[in-house]
């Protein structure tokens, strides 16, 4: 398991330049080992870059962010984008398997296990143009559990899929995660989903400070017919259209 540490960090893409922007304003937390987090907010108040930031994809301009496994060694992170980037040309199975590090039989096993956790044991040698985008969506999140991660990236995983599959998607992502009980952040704009999986939101808002941290305090496995869960959603989206408005009035936020 890992723990990720973020302090006092910021982004400003095009720095020394007329079109400097600040995207990400003095950025600070933590995330214990274990535990959900999502990150939600506004369209353009950061989410994607402080992913990016914490994948290593993109530098960060001030401020100090670490992440330190378990083992001591360097952390293994997964990913999960919108898009699953499946290879066409390979199957499923050998999808899951290019992104291992070995061919052991321990490593065929693992992909195998987390193939049939998302239901598509059936399917380990169809090729992705032969799957729905929802099944494909699973042989993405199957590959990137599979890895066995300390640190599991998740951005806007369901954004592209219907309600009714993206539902089936969220059940299914919940099941996996409490039976591996790995480290997530999850980037969503979609608050409903947040709290239907999360430990803990963090809400961004406009401009690229943290407006609020939420705990998400309810017994497990979540659904959305559960009137706790709805309530709690109400509430949080509440919230967020509080932020929203707050945002309107800049000085309300600054
Ligand atoms: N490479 C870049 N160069 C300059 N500006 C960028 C770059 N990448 C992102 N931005 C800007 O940073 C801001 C935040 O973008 P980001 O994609 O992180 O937001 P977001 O919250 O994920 O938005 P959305 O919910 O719409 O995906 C936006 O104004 C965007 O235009």
């Amino acid at each position: 398991m890992a723990v990720l540490t973020i302090k006092n960090l910021a982004k400003t893409f095009n720095v020394g330049t007329p079109r400097a922007s600040r995207v990400l304003d003095d950025i600070s937390f933590d995330v214990r080992g274990g535990t959900f987090v999502s990150i939600v907010g506004p369209s353009g108040c950061g989410k994607s870059t402080l992913l990016n930031i914490i994948s290593g994809v993109e530098e960060h301009t001030s401020g100090d962010i670490s992440l330190t496994s378990d083992s001591g060694g360097p952390a293994r992170m997964g990913y999960v984008f919108q898009d699953p980037r499946l290879l066409p040309w390979r199957s499923v199975m050998k999808n899951m398997m290019y992104v291992q590090n070995d061919r052991s039989e321990a490593t065929v096993g693992r992909c195998r296990k987390y193939l049939e956790m998302v239901g598509l044991t059936k399917n380990a040698d169809f090729f992705p143009g032969q799957l729905s985008g929802g099944m494909q969506q699973r042989v993405g999140i199957a590959r990137a559990f599979a890895v066995e991660p300390d640190l599991l990236l998740m951005d806007e995983p369901f954004s592209h899929l219907d309600a009714i599959t993206a539902r089936g998607l969220r059940a299914q992502l919940q099941d996996i995660w409490a039976q591996s009980k790995k480290t997530v952040v999850f980037v969503t704009h979609d608050v409903v989903e947040a709290v239907e999986l999360s430990d803990r939101i963090i809400v961004l808002q406009p401009g690229g400070r943290i407006f609020e941290d939420i705990t998400i305090d309810l017994p497990r496995p979540r659904r959305q017919t559960d009137p706790t869960v709805a309530t709690l959603q109400a509430e949080v989206l509440g919230r967020l259209e509080t932020m929203k408005a707050m945002a309107r009035t800049p000085e309300a936020v600054a």
